[in-house]
């Protein structure tokens, strides 16, 4: 399976925020995408994740039986995506029957909802309303989302805000797990990322993007 983007181009108020970026991404691979701010990580993670359906290009998921890129992917924005008034496991049992796919290899490879609350380490407050629990222990519930469904794509918008260092970890382990599945993933970022086998795609204001030396993937863009 392979995440393939072709030519993107976002134009806003008569204002182009990106172009002419393309990449290809393959199993088991991840695509940092860093910049100052404003410069358009997460305008660029919303093009990939099918919501912003007047950009231009092409972004497609080969060798997958998906229609649209959305369907194969997990989308986490910068919201958590979760009901403050309901527990931490009511909010996962919901995502869990919402992604819930009719093909059974999706439905073999998900957690449970005490699975994925244990694997971000929060075992034992499932009972607790979500408006209860930290900033850090909320962003680490909306990891456990990812888990309770699966889906090859996960396209991650400043996943790791407001954890701590450990958590962090916690992060890069679920991701390279993931990833050591044949999982795929895009995350915009502002920290360094304790990732392995992952490619970068720096986006910056008035200028070419830089791109890792020696990338052996075309990984191309400008601003
Ligand atoms: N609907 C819109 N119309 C016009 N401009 C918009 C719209 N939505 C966002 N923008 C602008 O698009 C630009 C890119 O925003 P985006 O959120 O993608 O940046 P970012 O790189 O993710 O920033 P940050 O690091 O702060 O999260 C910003 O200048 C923002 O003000």
């Amino acid at each position: 399976m392979r995440l393939v983007a072709d030519n993107l181009c976002v134009a806003r108020s008569g204002q182009i925020f990106f172009s002419g970026i393309s990449f290809s991404l393959g199993a088991g691979e991840a695509l940092v995408v860093s910049g100052p701010n404003g410069v358009g990580k997460s305008t660029l993670l919303r093009v990939l994740a099918g919501l912003l359906p007047d950009a231009e290009g092409s972004v497609c998921l080969e060798g997958a039986d998906y229609e649209t890129v959305a369907e194969g992917a997990h989308y986490l924005g910068h919201r958590n995506g979760m009901k403050r008034e309901l527990t931490v496991r009511e909010n996962l049992e919901f995502w869990r029957d919402f992604m819930a796919s009719g093909e059974d290899g999706h439905r073999k490879r998900r957690a449970s909802v005490l699975e994925a609350i244990k694997a971000v380490g929060l075992d034992g407050i499932d009972y607790l309303p979500f408006g209860y629990l930290s900033a850090g222990q909320q962003r680490r519930i909306a990891m456990a989302r990812l888990l309770v469904s699966h889906r090859p794509l996960w396209i991650l918008d400043e996943p790791t805000s407001a954890l701590d260092v450990r958590s962090q970890e916690m992060f890069a382990g679920l991701v390279a797990d993931h990833l050591g599945k044949g999982g795929l993933a895009v995350v915009a970022t502002h920290h360094a990322l304790r990732l392995k086998n992952v490619r970068s795609l720096v986006l910056q204001p008035d200028a070419e993007a830089s791109l890792d030396a020696g990338d052996p993937f075309a990984v191309e863009a400008s601003v």
